[in-house]
């Protein structure tokens, strides 16, 4: 058993200290995708679920509200003044367990909306065969005494509470901000854009409106996210829901991952026919270049902070319920004391610098842009720098970044809000895993019957306007499912 910890950083007196105790769940969590998200409540229900191990959380111990260009810096330095002042005992120690914030980002530095960090009063987790709880408190002691640990609750304790889910009734959709017409007439503005060579690719997105006979209970849609798009992480964060098939990164004991997706095709629901679309969307070379733009733009952000990186040359095709996806796993050792940063290995044109990366062809790799900043790093960075790093990729926004965020700004005519930005979580050694929020609908906290449900795509000089409306369509399929009344099977 660990003993009480505290980290040895000067405290922050602003900031509540955390009292955080982590134990094993001796009850055993059956095997369905959906079996930690029965343990949620109906309000503010906090979801970081894949194939049924992950985290789910709920209550509100800490909140942490950021907006404009330093949203995320100011996240971190809020989480790390918290963290360090935490008093844990962990008995699990696996990613995870310890203290957890639970954060969802507003896409667009000029958002109208905030993004947030909360940290839970309760989180439950499994990883495998591992389940744990979490209860994490504020301790009200003066300083010298001792902090009091809270009583951990049961799973039998939990789940006396959880209200029955409610269906939201029959659903109503209706145009969001822009008409279609209007939206492919923006798609067609900016495939000519491209064609004039102002840029390389530009994402696409727009929103749906969803009006539900009943109020939205947010657990419906979780359960049938994670039931449907076993795949997928599905996530639920202060009324931010969906199931995103797109890890913006994962950092866990020095190792990143992410998986870059981008290039499309929507299935038929015919094995035969599918694995044909699979093979035609290897070979399309609109969706290959899309990819590769996705795929130059994760590796330039992870570069600095890695010692090795490795970047598959060709993508595999993911199989989603309602989509296939061009896709490519990257991944990365990150720098540790004394080893510098490939970007740095690059500039020093050392013979290993570049082993292990492979830039995707026809692209400038990472391990050839001498301009990104190359100074080693001694600490490795925490999940959310990172996120934050890696935000936007190219494939929610395209290249070059500012002038296709430009584009965006100009010609989408909507506010993404947190659709698109960094939706996740992060423990209090940094490690966390932060996705891309796709897939996904942002619940009217001032309306339980409304919801805002969006997709995007991304276009390039071989772009056809109606065949991405309809690429759309396709990727709204999931929300539109978890709203929906008919049995959800798994994939
Ligand atoms: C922008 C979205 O998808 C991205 C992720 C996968 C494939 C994409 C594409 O093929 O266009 C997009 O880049 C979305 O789902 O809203």
């Amino acid at each position: 058993m660990n003993p009480l910890s505290s980290a040895d950083v000067a405290p922050e007196p602003s900031s509540p200290q955390l009292v955080v105790r982590t134990t094993l769940l001796g009850t055993v969590l059956d095997e369905h995708p959906a079996a930690l998200l029965r343990l949620l409540p109906r309000t503010a229900p906090l979801a970081w679920v894949r194939r049924g191990d992950g985290l789910v959380a709920w209550g509100e111990v800490a909140r942490v509200e950021t907006r404009g260009p330093t949203r995320f810096a100011d996240a971190e330095a809020a989480w790390a003044a918290l963290r360090s002042r935490a008093v844990v005992r962990d008995d699990v120690d696996l990613p995870g367990t310890g203290p957890v914030a639970f954060g969802s980002f507003a896409f667009e530095e000029g958002s109208e909306q905030r993004s947030v960090l909360v940290v839970p009063r309760v989180v439950v987790g499994r990883r495998g065969r591992t389940a744990w709880i979490t209860t994490i408190t504020t301790s009200q002691t003066s300083a010298g005494s001792a902090p009091t640990l809270a009583p951990v609750p049961t799973l039998a304790h939990v789940l006396e509470d959880v209200e029955p889910v409610t269906a939201p009734g029959t659903v109503t959709y209706s145009q969001g901000a822009v008409a279609d017409e209007a939206w492919t007439d923006a798609v067609e503005q900016a495939v000519q854009q491209i064609r004039d060579g102002r840029l390389d690719k530009v994402v696409m997105a727009r929103d749906v409106q969803a009006r539900t006979e009943a109020p939205i209970d947010p657990r419906w849609l979780l359960t049938r996210l994670a039931t449907a798009y076993t795949g997928c992480w599905t996530f639920s964060v202060d009324g931010m829901v969906g199931a995103t098939p797109e890890l913006l990164v994962r950092s866990e004991k020095g190792l990143v991952t992410s998986r870059v997706l981008a290039g499309t095709i929507r299935r038929t629901g015919g094995e035969e026919a599918d694995l044909a679309r699979a093979a035609k969307l290897a070979h399309s070379s609109k969706d290959l270049e899309e990819h590769e733009y996705a795929v130059a733009s994760v590796a330039e952000a992870l570069a600095p902070f890695c010692q090795s990186l490795n970047v598959p040359e060709t993508p595999f095709v993911l199989h989603l319920p309602n989509v296939l996806h061009l896709a490519s796993d990257v991944t990365g050792v990150l720098c540790t004391r004394g080893t510098g940063s490939l970007a740095a290995q690059a500039g020093s044109a050392s013979p290993t610098a570049t082993a292990g990366l492979v830039g995707p062809s026809g692209l400038v790799g990472p391990g050839s842009t001498s301009t990104s900043a190359g100074s080693p790093t001694v600490t490795p960075p925490s999940s959310l720098t990172l996120a934050a790093a890696l935000h936007p990729t190219a494939a929610v926004c395209g290249t070059p970044t500012p002038v296709a965020n430009d584009l965006i700004r100009a010609l989408e005519g909507m506010d993404r809000a947190r659709y698109a930005g960094p939706v996740g979580w992060v423990g209090g050694d940094g490690d966390g895993e932060w996705g891309i929020a796709l897939r996904s609908a942002s619940l009217d906290p001032e309306d339980p019957h409304s919801a805002r449900l969006f997709a995007g795509c991304g276009v390039v000089a071989a772009s056809d306007p109606a065949a991405e409306l309809a690429e759309t369509e396709a990727k709204l399929e999931p929300m539109r499912l978890a709203l929906g009344a008919e049995p959800v099977g798994s994939d």
